[in-house]
């Protein structure tokens, strides 16, 4: 297994480079699938291990797939199956994304039922309501969810979301391109990644407006075609630097922010005491040179991102006073508390809230990533802790940042990556990280 050793106390300084927005991408390359005519090319497609995973996927139902240097193309003019296999999307929830545009282009879909990761049960019960709404049977069964289209084509309807779903949202969004007359979603989750696939939908020739706000209007058209996008930068990406920056008392300029979708979290960094300056091209983060805890209350976009909580949390262990943060998306998204006290952190939780003790000197220990987020934060309380931290179940990171390491140590952070011996020849290819809860459909 690969493990990443920090050795806390330096600052850091410099310029660093966000990619592609991983939320954005996988929906987007989900939606290729609806191109009946030409190529899609999609430019700063991260190198990540879930880009490769949703590759597969396509690729498992017949669609030519090409990726090299961050630009994929997509040719779907062929699909040969419309069954996605446990094997790989149990890799990765986000494959269950196929469903809708699969279910749109070929009336018929069978896609294994999506484990919960280890943050929560993560139910798709909103994402089937749309789809039977829309004119789907769905049946369960031996492990797998199967829509089929009653009559020739999926049909308009008005759909209420229950919860402001980012992948419910995404989900009947590619679904309703292609359906007869007129789709509304209301609570539509108002996230940036929305926003792009739905630009994306677009230049396919769709007709979609109202994504990013909460009521969501699609015109079903006839077909859809390939076409050109540059996906977004990764808001996550982006955040998780910005702590870097201010947890190690530094100075980091991070290139492709965009401080418009960032804006909860710059808030809190510099109710904190952080200086944040944006232009054009990105956005700089100076630390003050005493930080003050806040309160954190996660939120659908535009609150606070549950995806920043973990990372946030490792922050106000180090700054002045008591801060409190409530998670009101996942109800178990607080497993890198136990790993966070490992370093000497002083946090009780208590159901979605966690109280966290500031002014805490935290110590290098060793410590396991339960999940993306949470390795990115101890990587981060590894960097201002005192002495060496080593960092298990790096596979967690590798599904959500590119060179995390190296981005860093670019950057003056004492950071390495241990790699296990390499994998004789004759194996299979290593597996990538299964999900920790049995799935779920309630
Ligand atoms: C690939 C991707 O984009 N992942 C993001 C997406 O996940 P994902 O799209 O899975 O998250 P959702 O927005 O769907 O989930 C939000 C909440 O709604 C609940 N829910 C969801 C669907 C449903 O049918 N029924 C239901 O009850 C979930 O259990 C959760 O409590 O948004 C999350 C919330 O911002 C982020 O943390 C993830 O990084
Ligand atoms: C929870 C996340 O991703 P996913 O929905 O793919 O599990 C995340 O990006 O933090």
């Amino acid at each position: 297994m690969s493990k990443i050793i920090v050795r806390g106390g330096r600052k850091l300084s410099g310029r660093v480079k966000v990619s592609g927005a991983k939320n954005a991408v996988l929906p987007i390359i989900a939606a290729s699938i609806l191109g009946e005519e030409g190529e899609s090319v999609i430019h700063d497609a991260p190198p990540l291990d879930d880009v490769i995973v949703i590759n597969k996927v396509l690729q498992s139902l017949g669609i030519q797939i090409d990726y090299k240097n961050e630009t994929i193309r997509v040719r779907a003019q062929r699909i040969d199956t419309c069954e996605a296999s446990y094997e790989l999307v149990r890799k990765m929830r986000a494959s269950f994304l196929v469903m809708g545009p699969l279910l749109a282009r070929l009336g018929h879909a069978r896609i294994s039922l999506p484990g919960g990761c280890a943050i929560g049960t993560r139910p798709i019960d909103q994402h089937l309501k749309g789809f039977e709404a829309m004119g789907a049977d769905i049946e369960l069964g031996q492990g797998y969810i199967e829509a089929r289209v009653r009559g020739k084509r999926l049909h308009g309807a008005k759909i209420y979301l229950d919860v402001a779903s980012v992948g419910a949202t995404e989900n009947i969004m590619m679904a309703a391109t292609l359906a007869e007359g007129t789709t509304i979603i209301e609570n539509a989750a108002k996230e940036p990644e929305i926003v792009d696939l739905a630009n994306y939908l677009n230049a396919m020739g769709a007709v979609i407006r109202g994504a990013g706000t909460g009521i969501i209007r699609i015109e079903g058209v006839e077909r859809l075609r390939g076409a050109v996008h540059t996906v977004i930068p990764d808001r996550i990406e982006a955040g998780t630097y910005m702590i870097a920056a201010a947890i190690t008392g530094g100075d980091l300029y991070i290139e492709g922010a965009i401080g418009d979708h960032l804006a909860p979290v710059i808030s809190k960094l510099q109710e904190m005491g952080v200086t944040v300056d944006e232009d054009e091209n990105g956005l700089r983060v100076r630390a003050g040179k005493a930080l003050k805890s806040v309160d954190v209350k996660t939120l659908p976009y535009p609150g606070f991102p549950t995806d920043m909580q973990s990372q946030f949390m490792a922050l106000m262990m180090v700054a002045d006073g008591t801060g409190i943060v409530t998670e009101t998306i996942f109800e178990n998204r607080f497993m890198h508390v136990e790993q966070f006290v490992n370093m000497n952190g002083q946090i009780k939780v208590d159901g979605r809230t966690a109280v966290v003790s500031g002014n805490t000197k935290l110590k290098g220990a060793k410590v396991c990533a339960t999940d993306l987020r949470a390795g990115a934060a101890l990587v981060l309380a590894a960097l201002a802790a005192e002495g060496d931290t080593e960092i298990s179940g790096v596979h967690h990171i590798d599904r959500g940042y590119v060179e995390l390491a190296e981005r860093l140590r670019s950057v003056g952070a004492d950071i390495s990556r241990v790699e296990p011996e390499p994998i004789p020849e004759t194996s299979v290819e290593p597996d990538l990280p299964i999900f920790a809860v049995q799935p779920t459909w309630a």
